[in-house]
């Protein structure tokens, strides 16, 4: 008989079999899913966070947990705020941009870009490499686990933001530094707006935009 034709992500609501959950792969590596919850620039879960979990592609996952063991020589670890985003996440971020009304994150979040002006200045992607799966926005903690000072938050969408921003203070720029050597030894790519946002270079699904939900239960071990 035929073989039947493999069916889509987007047909099943699954992720397709790349896809793995950090915590899997490197449970030492700490996660803060913003936008599973409500601390976030847009003041509310985010669509598609069905959990506060870290979904990568399998590759970026292993070249994260060797950035976090290279770190652990020097007493240094990795936070991770997002991994994977469905492509419903991102279209909630540009409803959300298009409502000049919601503005309850502003004050921690953006206080000097106008909100109409975040996708056009770089802070936020209308398609985001996110939702391929091998991008992730991370910190540094400390030997006790805290957050390291990187002169500015998580999200801070903002110039002092800008991986070579002159604005942060000696040990702040060096602790972006820090991150950013860490990542990019292990095959990651910075941007120029974020100094916490990497994509994984060598990815598996350069051209796709995914919108399975962040649920465990999507994954091929998940059910
Ligand atoms: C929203 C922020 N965390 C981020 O990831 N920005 C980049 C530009 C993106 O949305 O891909
Ligand atoms: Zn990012």
């Amino acid at each position: 008989g035929s073989v039947a034709p493999a069916r889509t992500s987007a047909e099943t609501g699954r992720a397709p079999e790349e896809f793995v959950a950090l915590r899997t792969v490197a449970p030492e590596i700490q996660q803060d899913i913003r936008y599973a919850g409500g601390h976030n620039f847009v003041g509310e879960p985010i669509d598609g966070y069905r959990e506060g979990e870290c979904l990568l592609v399998e590759a970026a996952a292993r070249a994260l947990a060797r950035a976090q063991r290279a770190l652990a020589r020097d007493d240094l670890g990795l936070r991770v705020f997002d991994c994977y985003r469905p492509q419903r996440a991102v279209d909630h971020f540009l409803d959300w941009a298009a409502d000049p009304d919601a503005t309850e994150g502003e004050a921690e979040f953006y206080p000097r870009v106008p909100k109409d002006q975040l996708f056009d200045e770089g802070y936020l992607a209308e398609r985001s490499g996110h939702s391929r799966g091998g991008t992730v926005d991370l910190t540094l903690v400390d030997a006790d686990g805290h957050a390291v000072d990187m002169g500015t938050g998580f999200d801070f969408f903002d110039p002092a933001s800008h991986p070579d921003s002159t604005e942060p203070d000696p040990a702040q720029r060096r602790a972006r530094e820090r991150l950013r050597a860490a990542l990019t030894e292990q095959g990651f790519t910075p941007i120029d707006t974020e100094w916490w946002h990497f994509g994984f270079a060598d990815e598996p699904f350069p051209d796709e935009h995914f919108d399975f939900p962040v649920d465990r239960s999507v994954l091929r071990d998940g059910d």
